[in-house]
């Protein structure tokens, strides 16, 4: 496939005995949306852990334009554009919305100690003043702007998880895997989710990566779907193909999707 940002290919994860991944390949473009899903267990989360650098594969290899990373730290991914949302929450509870915004832009520049804080505080200064108007730029575009003085700890968490998707966003990614974001959302949120998701991609040319259990959000937001099923990709194609495919029904949809 041509312009794909993204490209994983043939990896293999195994625990122990598991094989979590066996093989998998999937290539993501500029602008597009895809889902990945499938039963509990399939490697989704897995998949995720292997392209954003937290687990090496035991196989294959991970190219970001065209460049293999798989060697490269999760550090050296998220600077350069591959970023990712988690299952389970990662939010700094005790700083405010902005506050974790504005931490998520600290790779740009600052470090060097109390000397080069001397030296440089002006222009720290306004690199500090640039992330904050980044960050309220992100949370308006999220519709979290009247929460940014809120502590992160105390929000309920469809609004936690749309933090966490701002937070992704803080410095514009080129590469974004969201793993199960609208877990917990009310409709409203899952709505501004998708608003989300659509304009980071159709606007600012971002590949997107979406596991998600809710399969009407995935089908709704996705052109093209990959179902996972254990560790092998079982089908991929259109919401319709996809819904369609007797396999898939039978590992993950059932009769009812
Ligand atoms: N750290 C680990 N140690 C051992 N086995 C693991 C580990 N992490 C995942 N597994 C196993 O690897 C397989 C894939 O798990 P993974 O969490 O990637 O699936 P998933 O599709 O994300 O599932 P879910 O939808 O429940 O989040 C499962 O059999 C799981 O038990």
């Amino acid at each position: 496939m041509t312009g794909e940002v993204l490209r994983a290919d043939g990896i293999g994860v195994r625990f122990g005995g598991v094989r979590a991944l066996d093989g998998v390949g999937l290539g993501v473009r500029a602008g597009e949306v895809c889902g990945l899903i499938g039963p509990n267990g399939a490697g989704k989360t897995t998949f995720f852990d292997a392209v954003s650098g937290i687990r090496r594969p035991d196989e294959g290899r991970v190219l970001l334009d065209g460049r293999d990373i798989t060697g490269r730290s999760p550090v050296w991914r998220a600077r350069h554009g591959l970023r990712r949302t988690f299952q389970r929450q990662q939010l700094f509870g005790q700083l405010t919305v902005t506050d974790n915004l504005v931490v998520a832009q600290e790779w740009d520049g600052g470090g060097g100690g109390l000397a080069a804080d001397l030296v440089s505080a002006p222009s720290r200064r306004s690199r500090e003043r640039a992330r904050r108007s980044r960050a309220d730029q992100v949370l308006r575009q999220c519709g979290l702007y009247d929460l940014r003085s809120v502590y992160a700890g105390t929000l309920p968490v469809g609004q936690a998880r749309m933090v966490e998707v701002a937070r992704a966003l803080a410095d514009p990614p080129r590469v974004l895997l969201l793993d199960e974001p609208a877990s917990g959302m009310s409709g409203a949120e899952r709505e501004q989710l998708a608003d989300v998701v659509r304009r980071l991609a159709g606007q600012e040319g971002c590949a997107v990566l979406l596991v998600e259990h809710n399969v009407a959000f995935v089908m709704e937001l996705c052109a093209r779907v990959v179902v996972l099923d254990l560790g092998t990709v079982l089908a991929q194609g259109s919401p319709a193909q996809v819904r369609a495919d007797p396999a898939v029904r039978d590992a993950y949809l059932g009769t009812t999707a």
